[in-house]
């Protein structure tokens, strides 16, 4: 799924693919200011942050959603990157159950810049995955920030 390091901010743990984040109620200020400057500026209540590192291009995450029961359903994530450009990759899964015909379905590669915003918002986490493919040119590391909104502890 991942070679990549993670911290959790959250009042809530969080499990998602077989890994279990404790609470974590220490939000470094400049990460708190981020979240309160989403809320403002897009009247959610983000109230939980995944933040990623990639080291480098061997770092990725695999095709998933982000559809844990704590998100609820259309839960919004906005992403924010720092640091080295990497592909985000988007796959369409209406209605498809098998690897197979995943082949040939629906993509979309956006390439996340230093300083960009994502937000996923609406039936994304239903009808869609996404990953951060493994790169095969030299990259350099990059912080991801996933300020997400939890509904309860899970
Ligand atoms: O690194 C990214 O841009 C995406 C991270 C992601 O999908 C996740 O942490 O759930
Ligand atoms: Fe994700």
């Amino acid at each position: 799924m991942e070679p990549r390091l993670t911290a959790w901010f959250s009042e809530f743990s969080y499990s998602y693919s077989g890994v279990v984040q404790p609470p974590n109620p220490h939000w470094h200020p400049l990460l708190a200011a981020l979240r309160d400057r989403l809320n403002d500026l897009y009247g959610y209540k983000f109230n939980s942050l995944l933040a990623n590192l990639y080291r480098d291009g061997h770092d990725s995450v695999d095709w998933h959603t982000d559809a844990e029961p704590a998100l609820g359903n259309s839960p919004p994530i906005a992403s924010i990157s720092f640091g080295d450009t990497r592909n985000f990759e988007l796959r369409e899964i209406t209605d498809i159950k098998t690897d197979e015909d995943l082949t040939y379905c629906k993509r979309i590669r956006v390439p996340l810049t230093h300083g960009s915003l994502l937000l996923m918002t609406g039936a994304t986490q239903h009808d869609w995955q996404h990953r951060v493919p493994k790169e095969y040119h030299d990259r350099s590391a990059r912080v991801n920030l996933t300020f997400r909104l939890m509904h309860n502890s899970s």
